[in-house]
């Protein structure tokens, strides 16, 4: 290939790596490698700087504004960062900046990288007016609303000092925890996992229902402080003031004398990051005087001040040994490596994701393979990449099970998804062990005492096939029952017995699961889609079973937060006999059928036959107390605005696209004060 076809190539290949990162917030191959491939591009470019394209990607900001959202002009433009793998290139940088400097003494301030979304927040006499994405680095999107959901950012601060016009920046992101929150929802209702903690963060910046964004706690690191003219001297200084007038400043920044010390810092934080609440991907490096960093100044695409110095993920290759294959409460089949053991970031991993039969097929990943495993912001490692050099006569290639490996029933693959599902709901053992587990866990009916083992003992001994048949159990048949299994993980044998203390905790726990409330009867029912937060949107919204069980089609899909997907698929759950008989048993083990009603005293009946939805926010109400006021003077809430909605209740922050269509069908819109009118 010539090098003008090779700068094409990347060129093109960079380009679409870019858009699907900042506007899809997906990766479609690891930072590393999209690393590597710029520099080519760099490299090859300033060889044949007359075979540059217009379009290339080395001298912009990746991102671009969206149509989604207003544009803003950033009043100082928001750059990308340099950045380098490597100690060697850091010294390069450090003699660069000493050069630049006339060998005048500096030092330097250095931060953790964090791994998720840049944004920049604009505040007039100390109230938040405007918060933007970077976008191409000149011009951004207007995410106000989204960004008023961050709780740690103050709305307003009070201090001396404050200029009447400043801008902080700093890096939005989904706190692992939150991260591994949504996922376990998500695995819950059947719902395709997150990838990682950066995109998902990117993907919610991006929506368009703020009340979407404040669901998942997202938050934001302040790591920049701009205003005309300068109040600071140094970077240094203005964390710490970010950091008293109540700005969310990370502790993790140090000051630097030297580029011994960076250094240092960088070994301390490769492995102590990991136990920071988010995913970092390196460190950055700053000039700490402006004034410094005035005269260094700036490339095209970023500081001459600062350089990123990015970890690589921590990797390490062993063989693959065998395939497992997981199904999961939904059927869904998870393919998991067995590798021979390896030290990877302090821990010893036996296995990791290989996600489904498409990540096999992308990786040309072969039994006996030596492969490459990394750690990246989530907890299971995952296979990356196969090491061709080391491949032997001895690999073969995985034989993806046509049938299920649990109950050998043949896997079907649904239209666009990526797994095979074993189709067998009522009776693939792990299906139904998943299921079991679910009914009981804290959130549902709340019988723990039931976990590690115990399900399996009563599910061999033919005691517990669908969750009813825990309301049957008694002493009798629980006392003495016994088995011994192997631990997959440690190989140890480990017994699991029903001693009289245990036979006690668990019926106990089984009697008092009868007075958990109704949305977490609903919850553990287990239909799909159905998580936590809808079945309790149900259980207002119907008040009892019988209700929601008699509920056609039309009215499901009217109740706030359930859609078309999730009001076929309880129509469909309903439907079947089996769950009928299932349900029954419930209602006959006395299982709590119907809400303790939200003591929505009725007012009025002014509402009556009227629906409403409501958009923005509201000087006098909250979102609960205005849907509480609409239903105790006998309105009824709807989920979207369609013709039947006789109400659209606008506050400030509208969303514009429920405002649009409701002035295209045509829809009454209210104000709030309107709407205490109707109701005084
Ligand atoms: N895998 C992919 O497909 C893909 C595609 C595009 C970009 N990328 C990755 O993104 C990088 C380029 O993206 P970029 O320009 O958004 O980021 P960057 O690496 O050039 O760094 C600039 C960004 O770092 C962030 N940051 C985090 N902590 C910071 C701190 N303490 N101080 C200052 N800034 C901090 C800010 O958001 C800032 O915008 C590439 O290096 C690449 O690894 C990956
Ligand atoms: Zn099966």
């Amino acid at each position: 290939m010539s090098p003008q076809e090779r700068i094409h190539e990347l060129t093109d290949k960079i380009n679409y790596y870019n858009y699907q990162y900042y506007q899809n917030s997906i990766s479609e191959v690891d930072d590393y490698t999209f690393d590597t491939l710029l520099e080519e591009l760099i490299g090859l470019e300033r060889q044949y700087p007359e075979f540059r394209r217009p379009d290339t990607p080395s001298l912009r900001v990746g991102g671009t504004v969206s149509k989604e959202f207003p544009t803003v002009y950033h009043r100082f433009p928001m750059l990308s960062l340099g950045n380098t793998y490597s100690e060697v290139e850091l010294v390069e940088f450090d003699n660069r900046v000493r050069k630049g400097l006339n060998d005048q003494p500096y030092t330097y301030v250095c931060e953790l990288k964090f791994d998720g979304v840049a944004l920049s927040m604009t505040y007039e006499n100390g109230v938040l007016v405007q918060g933007a994405t970077r976008g191409d680095g000149v011009r951004g999107d207007d995410i106000t609303h989204n960004i008023r959901t961050i709780r740690t950012l103050p709305l307003r601060i009070h201090g001396d000092k404050i200029p009447p016009l400043f801008e902080v920046r700093g890096e939005g992101f989904l706190p692992l925890a939150e991260f591994e929150r949504i996922n376990k929802e998500r695995e819950d209702i059947g719902e395709p996992l997150l990838a990682n903690p950066r995109n998902a963060a990117s993907g919610t910046f991006k929506q368009q229902d703020s009340a979407i964004v404040a669901k998942r706690r997202l938050d934001c690191y302040l790591y920049s402080f701009l205003s005309e003219p300068e109040i600071f001297q140094t970077h240094e200084e203005s964390l710490v003031a970010m950091n008293q007038w109540g700005f969310n400043v990370s502790p993790t920044w140090r000051t630097c004398r030297t580029i011994q010390e960076v250094m240092a810092y960088i070994q301390e934080w490769e492995t102590n990051r990991y136990s920071l609440p988010l995913a970092t991907d390196g460190i950055v490096i700053k000039v700490n005087r402006y004034d410094q960093q005035r005269e260094l100044g700036f490339t095209a695409k970023s500081p001459r001040w600062a350089i990123a110095y990015k970890y690589k993920a921590q990797a390490a290759s062993t063989t693959l040994n065998s395939v497992s294959y997981q199904v999961g409460r939904t059927g869904a089949v998870t393919p998991v490596a067995h590798l021979k053991p390896v030290l990877l970031a302090g821990t010893v991993v036996k296995r990791a994701s290989l996600h489904n039969a498409n990540e096999i097929q992308r990786l040309g990943v072969m039994l006996n393979d030596t492969v490459f495993i990394e750690k990246g912001g989530e907890i299971i490692p995952k296979v990356t990449g196969v090491d061709l050099a080391k491949r032997t006569a001895a690999s073969v290639p995985i034989d993806y099970p046509t049938h299920c490996p649990a109950c050998g029933t043949p896997l079907v693959r649904k239209e666009g998804e990526a797994h095979f599902y074993c189709p067998n709901e009522k009776s693939c053992p792990p299906q139904r062990q998943a299921r079991l587990e679910h009914f009981i866990q804290r959130r549902a009916m709340n019988i723990e005492s039931l976990g590690e083992g115990k399900i399996e003992l009563l599910i061999d001994k033919g005691l517990l096939e669908n969750p009813a048949d825990l309301y049957d159990l008694t002493t009798e048949k629980l006392l003495g029952l016994e088995k011994a299994y192997t631990d997959e993980e440690s190989g140890k044998i480990r017994v699991v017995s029903f001693r009289e203390k245990t036979v006690e905790n668990i019926l106990t726990a089984i009697e008092r699961s009868r007075q958990q409330p109704f949305p977490n009867v609903l919850f553990a029912l287990g239909i799909r889609y159905v998580g936590n937060t809808t079945a309790e949107k149900l259980a207002d919204y119907f008040g009892s079973m019988d209700e929601l069980m008699a509920a056609p089609y039309e009215t499901l899909v009217n109740v706030p937060e359930v859609g078309p997907r999730i009001a076929q698929s309880i129509v469909a759950w309903f439907a079947d006999p089996d769950n009928q008989r299932f349900v029954e048993r419930l209602r006959q083990a006395g299982l709590q059928f119907a809400a303790d009603r939200k003591i929505v005293e009725p007012e009025s009946s002014k509402l009556d036959g009227k629906t409403f939805l409501y958009t923005g926010t509201f000087a006098h109400f909250s979102r609960e107390e205005l849907e509480e006021r609409i239903q105790a003077n006998g309105g009824k809430l709807l989920s979207g605005v369609s013709k039947k909605l006789s109400y659209l209740i606008v506050g400030e922050n509208a969303g514009p696209s429920k405002v649009d269509k409701a002035r295209k069908l045509g829809v009454n819109m209210i104000g709030e004060q309107e709407f205490i009118a109707m109701i005084s």
